[in-house]
């Protein structure tokens, strides 16, 4: 992220010690931000403009509103989360992000910072392209929130105990107070740091588990038949217990459906990208310089004969029949050779919990409230405008969603 981490390269160690405090916080804590999680997803299904009962609403821009409403909810905390400015330029930021990143890519080193201003200063084609703008208002909010934590530390409310024991709290810790108060009380990382940091995680989070979403809703849209046991199943937990991760851990059908939306639609085709930083000399014999860049093929994998029966045949039940068979690694969440969307090893997403208990919920009120059906003719869940390993959504894909007269 330039003009955040230290200009000499390298990773800086801020993002080195996110991925522990991630796991050791929000996935062991995870239960905490159910409640508001699931007030969040019921208000914005109240919030859709329906005619009869019914609506059509862009697929993408729904998965990925809900999901910056929810990954805010963490990052920065409920006032904000609801703050239509911050989210507006959060989801921006994300896409100029992308696309920014993406093209200077494709140009000589010399030419990457003039590309990148250029790039992300454009209004004409998108203002969702707009970085720069975008930018402008995040650190806006963000400069604002941290006077906040400013106020509150120092009439002694830091969030130290929360950290060292976040099941005393009532409320889930915000993620931006943890990396405020480690650079301002515990002078770790500098302030530009932490605001890297943040805008970095704010990708992290929202658009891969809003591209996961929207890959969900859409084959759901053109799958009738997965529906009524998708149903069947939601109904049976929530009518037992409350929305909670275990009650999300029950749902091994839309587990397992989840898991086959992302083997076949992950969003991006190369995984648990590696730099090598001394020569490396793999099992057969192949001998990596310092400094190659590798990556693991993992949409290829995904549709490889060798790791999956039918690997092109979309089957929403294959990992709960491959656990019932005796299979090993079927649950969303778990990593194997075979299943790299969330990568693997020391790297592997710390935040693969979090993802999924959204995704479940979203589409566990979704599923018992509304048929879904298709919205649009085309059914093609990429959009012309991937490019090299990035799959990027079909941004006109919709669905057609219909209010449930049993549960009004
Ligand atoms: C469906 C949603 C998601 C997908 C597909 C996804 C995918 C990935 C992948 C492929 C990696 C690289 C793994 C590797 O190199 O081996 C990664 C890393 C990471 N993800 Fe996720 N992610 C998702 C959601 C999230 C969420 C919700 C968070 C935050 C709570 C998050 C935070 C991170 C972080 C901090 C890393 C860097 C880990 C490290 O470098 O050690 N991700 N993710």
């Amino acid at each position: 992220m330039p003009g955040y981490f230290p200009k000499d390269g390298g990773w800086p160690t801020i993002a080195k010690t996110t991925p522990g405090l991630i796991r050791g916080t929000v996935t062991k804590h995870l239960d905490l931000y159910v409640p508001s999680m699931d007030k969040t997803i019921l208000a914005q299904l109240e919030a859709l403009e329906l005619q009869d009962g019914e609506c059509v609403v862009n697929c993408f821009d729904f998965a990925y509103s809900i999901v910056a409403r929810i990954g805010s909810l963490a990052l920065v905390g409920p006032r904000l989360a609801q703050d239509e400015e911050y989210l507006k330029a959060a989801k921006d930021h994300i896409l100029g992000m992308i696309v920014t990143a993406r093209v200077q890519f494709l140009v000589p080193n010399f030419l990457k910072r003039y590309i990148g201003g250029i790039i992300s200063r454009l209004t004409s084609w998108s203002m969702r392209w707009n970085m720069h703008s975008s930018r402008k208002v995040l650190l806006k909010h963000f400069d604002a929130r941290g006077a906040e934590y400013d106020k509150d530390i120092a009439s002694g409310g830091s969030v130290e105990d929360k950290q060292s024991n976040p099941t005393s709290a009532a409320e889930p810790v915000e993620f931006f107070r943890w990396l405020y108060e480690s650079c301002t009380i515990r002078h770790r990382w500098s302030y530009a740091e932490v605001i890297g940091e943040m805008l970095l995680l704010q990708f992290a989070f929202i658009y891969t588990t809003a591209y996961g979403l929207y890959g969900a809703l859409a084959e759901l849209a053109q799958r009738p038949e997965y529906i009524e046991p998708l149903r069947e199943e939601i109904e049976s937990i929530l009518a037992e217990t409350e929305s909670s991760v275990a009650a999300c851990d029950r749902m091994v059908r839309l587990d397992s459906f989840l898991k086959e939306c992302q083997r076949l639609h992950p969003p991006s085709a190369v995984s648990a990208h590696r730099v090598c930083l001394e020569p490396l000399e793999l099992s057969n014999g192949t001998v990596l310089k310092a400094g190659s860049h590798v990556g693991v093929p993992s949409c290829w994998i995904h549709r490889s004969s060798k790791s999956y029966v039918d690997p092109e045949l979309f089957d929403g039940f294959r990992f709960v029949k491959r656990a019932a068979a005796g299979g090993t690694n079927n649950r969303f969440t778990d990593l194997s050779p075979d299943y790299l969307v969330f990568g693997m090893g020391v790297h592997a997403c710390p935040g693969r919990w979090m993802a999924s208990v959204l995704m479940k919920l979203v589409l566990a009120h979704l599923i018992m409230h509304f048929d879904i059906m298709p919205g649009s003719a085309s059914a093609r869940l990429t959009g012309s405008l991937s490019f090299e390993e990035f799959f990027v959504p079909n941004f006109g894909l919709k669905v057609h969603l219909r209010r449930r007269k049993k549960v009004e």
